[in-house]
């Protein structure tokens, strides 16, 4: 069975392709979208040039409206996010994060980084439920309202769903030495720092 990929991307020129290449190598992950959203750098042509089809948003709309973009174009039910900033991304990561599903087991899994870097792993630790590796499927995507407005509360939003659900089942896989970059480090401390807080407000709009 195939499986569609969906990362949405802001800015992430340098960053881009070693994701995408690697998804390009996986048997089944045979749908790869990237969504540059509204990126003022070469984002989409080094995703393109990756291997990637790219869908480029004229505006910056955020993350979770990027990802409903993405879903829009996507061929297959079973859906795989990731985000553009990983590294050391493995096929084994993809694996792990789309098997629980292919089996029919779930109906999203949740990838918590391990070993990967300190600062990113006490991140995941503490907040598993906002990591942007997870696969689930489109027809339950899709029923998600408002997807378009949360941006960074994409995540949360979805997490919410499925706690309120009776039926549907999700579980964390573990993606042993993965780590991405931090806004910190790619923006600088103190506007890093900035987009971090104002992530933690879109995020907390979602917590209800
Ligand atoms: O307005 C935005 C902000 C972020 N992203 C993408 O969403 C993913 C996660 O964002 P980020 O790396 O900023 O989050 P962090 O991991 O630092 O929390 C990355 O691929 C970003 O390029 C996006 O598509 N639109
Ligand atoms: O784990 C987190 O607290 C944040 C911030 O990570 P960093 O502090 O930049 O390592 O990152 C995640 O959360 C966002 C909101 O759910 C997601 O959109 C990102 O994909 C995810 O990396």
């Amino acid at each position: 069975m195939s499986v569609s990929v969906i990362i949405p991307a802001y800015n992430e020129e340098p960053r881009i392709a070693e994701v995408v290449e690697v998804v390009m190598t996986s048997p089944y992950h045979r749908d790869v979208i990237v969504v540059s959203d509204g990126s003022t750098d070469s984002t989409a042509v080094v995703a393109k040039q990756a291997g990637a089809s790219v869908v480029e948003l004229p505006t910056n709309i955020g993350k979770g409206g990027a990802m409903k973009v993405g879903v829009q174009e996507a061929k297959y039910e079973i859906l795989l996010f990731l985000d553009a900033d990983l590294m050391g991304l493995k096929r084994e990561h993809l694996q792990s994060l789309v098997e629980p599903l292919l089996k029919g087991n779930v109906e999203m899994t949740v990838g918590v980084f391990e070993r990967g870097r300190l600062a990113t792993d006490l991140g995941q630790l503490i907040t598993p439920y906002l990591s942007g590796q997870r696969a689930v499927l489109k027809s339950i995507f899709l029923n998600v309202s408002e997807l378009e407005a949360s941006r960074y509360g994409v995540e949360a939003a979805l997490t919410q769903h499925f706690r309120r659900s009776q039926s549907l089942r999700k579980i964390e896989v573990l993606l042993p030495d993965l780590t991405h970059m931090m806004k910190e480090e790619k923006l600088g401390l103190l506007k890093g720092f900035k987009e971090r807080m104002k992530m933690y407000w879109e995020i907390a709009k979602w917590v209800k």
